[in-house]
């Protein structure tokens, strides 16, 4: 049988993976029992640019002396020399080039080797390559050059202030891409906050009048969102759409105008060591590098408490200062005027937190702590991906707006409710019932029970449920509750219903694992 018979989901082949981990000795039996150098899988990459992309400058002459085609590119055009600046490999670089790889290619975007290597941030790489003459003028067919690439991937000053010595790069500073946008905008909509405040403090020196000039735009786009009158909401049951073209319609400007608002805690909207120092509750950061270590998901277990057959409830997720300065934040939301979108077809009042500036931090807590607790409470709904993507937005009940939610099923597979208080309120206790719901609600069968039972909020205590598990808030008497809800499902929305047999489960480690080792971008 030939090493090429066998390819896994995306066409891979063995050598493709031996050329990717630089395996020499299994790159030569491989090719020496026939397997295709130039062997391409789905998207139409070889061996070598795995070993490029790597930087396994051995296996990438072991192929080229088999005659590998040093010029190849995928289906996207991207080439071995991109692919091995893109990977950050100055050695892999230089030796591509000294085997007369192009070093004017451009990939079917338009970017050529000085823009990959900008992507990959790599100094040395960008110093060497500009005197080789690579073109670090040219921009893609985004209108992408260099700078705007580093800015957005956040690379360093150092890099930055090299760049911006070359004068046609200086020019790229004030060029905006096809969507309108500076590299500045770029840094900043990335969270790399300090970058942004460097870029644009060199905008300012180099062109005075363009300090005026941002700050006009930026006003602009602020004062042109408050005036925006949002429709109003009505409806307490299907009402996702309400509005929809309203919202659809604002949708570009309103993102921006969240991004120029300056945040009351800046800190909440950075997922990172100091968020999680100030943020999540000690024990669960301990119980969390434990099962990161192989020690045992013990200690996350014992964070909870199983209330009612498959609902679990802890205070020991997020700190004090997490609710304090989330209710404030929430509240310097609403203060800015700027109109917000429902944040569900149920609850009118509230926020859709990806929405208002939390994206990022959303995306980083949910993948070290939420995704992880979510598959170990639930092993047999949540599998490798079903678990990938997350919606999350608060709910508000009071006197005058919503004091109650119908008897319901989330779109998640999994849902994290988090009660921020703020103080004292009478009812609003969240009921679960026993039923396994109905259509697509239904509970999958072979799931323990879901148990029925009452809930009644404190501030701090989280909850994490199956989202089938068919739930609803009960009157609200007085005061006021807010909680923050976190959906999670698969892509595109999916919800996973049929459960996994035991064996084909998660294992601990892998529901830890932050990163998995992928051949990939
Ligand atoms: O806190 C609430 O009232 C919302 C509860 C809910 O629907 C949920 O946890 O999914
Ligand atoms: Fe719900």
């Amino acid at each position: 049988m030939s090493p090429d018979a066998e390819v896994d989901r995306n066409g891979l082949t063995a050598l493709h993976y031996a050329a990717g981990r630089g395996d020499l000795q299994i790159c030569r039996l491989l090719l020496e029992l026939g397997a295709g150098v130039d062997t391409r899988n789905k998207d139409l990459r070889t061996p070598l640019m795995w070993a490029a992309r790597n930087g396994h400058v051995e296996a990438c002459e072991e192929l080229v002396r088999r005659k590998a085609d040093i010029h190849a590119a995928n289906k996207l055009g991207i080439c071995c020399l991109h692919w091995a600046a893109w990977g950050g490999s100055l050695d892999a670089v230089a030796y591509l080039l000294d085997q007369a790889a192009d070093i004017n290619a451009v990939c079917n975007a338009g970017c050529n080797v000085a823009v990959w290597a900008a992507t990959a941030g790599s100094y040395d790489m960008c110093l060497w390559l500009h005197e080789k003459r690579a073109d670090f003028a040219s921009t893609n067919k985004n209108g992408h050059g260099v700078l705007n690439k580093a800015a957005w991937r956040g690379h360093s000053v150092k890099l930055m202030t090299w760049m911006l010595g070359i004068e046609s790069i200086e020019e790229q500073l004030f060029e905006q891409d096809w969507d309108g946008e500076l590299p500045v905008d770029r840094a900043r909509q990335k969270g790399h906050t300090a970058l942004a405040e460097w870029l644009h403090q060199q905008m300012c020196a180099r062109r005075p009048s363009w300090q005026e000039a941002i700050e006009k735009i930026a006003a602009y786009r602020l004062r042109a969102a408050r005036q925006l009158v949002a429709p109003k909401v009505t409806l307490k049951k299907h009402g996702e759409f309400e509005g929809g073209d309203f919202w659809e319609e604002h949708e570009d400007l309103l993102k921006k105008a969240w991004q120029e608002r300056s945040p009351s805690h800046p800190e909440l909207h950075d997922f990172g060591p100091a968020f999680e120092d100030r943020y999540i509750h000690p024990k669960l950061r301990d119980a969390a590098q434990q099962a990161r270590e192989a020690k045992g998901e013990e200690a996350a277990w014992s964070l909870f408490e199983e209330i009612i057959p498959g609902v679990f409830a802890s205070d020991c997720l997020f700190t004090a200062e997490f609710r304090q300065d989330f209710l404030g934040e929430l509240e310097s939301i609403e203060a800015a005027g700027i109109p917000t979108r429902r944040p569900n077809g149920m609850n009118r009042y509230g926020v859709i937190l990806d929405q208002v500036g939390f994206e990022r931090m959303l995306e980083g807590l949910v993948a070290a702590y939420v995704r992880p607790l979510g598959a170990m409470l639930f092993p047999e709904l949540v599998g490798a991906n079903d678990a990938d993507e997350h919606y999350a937005f608060t709910v508000k009940y009071e006197s005058g707006g919503d004091t109650e939610l119908a008897k319901h099923g989330d779109a998640s597979v999994v849902t994290l409710n988090l009660c921020l208080g703020p103080s004292v309120w009478e009812g609003g206790t969240l009921r679960f019932f026993e039923s396994g719901g109905s259509g697509m609600y239904a509970l999958p069968k072979g799931n323990a029970s879901a148990g029925a039972g009452d809930i009644v909020f404190r501030p701090g205590m989280a909850l994490i449920h199956r989202g089938q598990h068919q739930h609803q808030a009960l009157e609200l008497l007085s005061g006021q509750r807010v909680n923050i809800v976190m959906w999670l499902f698969a892509r595109d929305g999916v919800v996973r219903i049929a459960p996994y047999a035991p064996d084909e489960q998660l294992t601990a480690a892998q529901r830890w694992e932050s990163r998995r080792w992928r051949l990939d971008l």
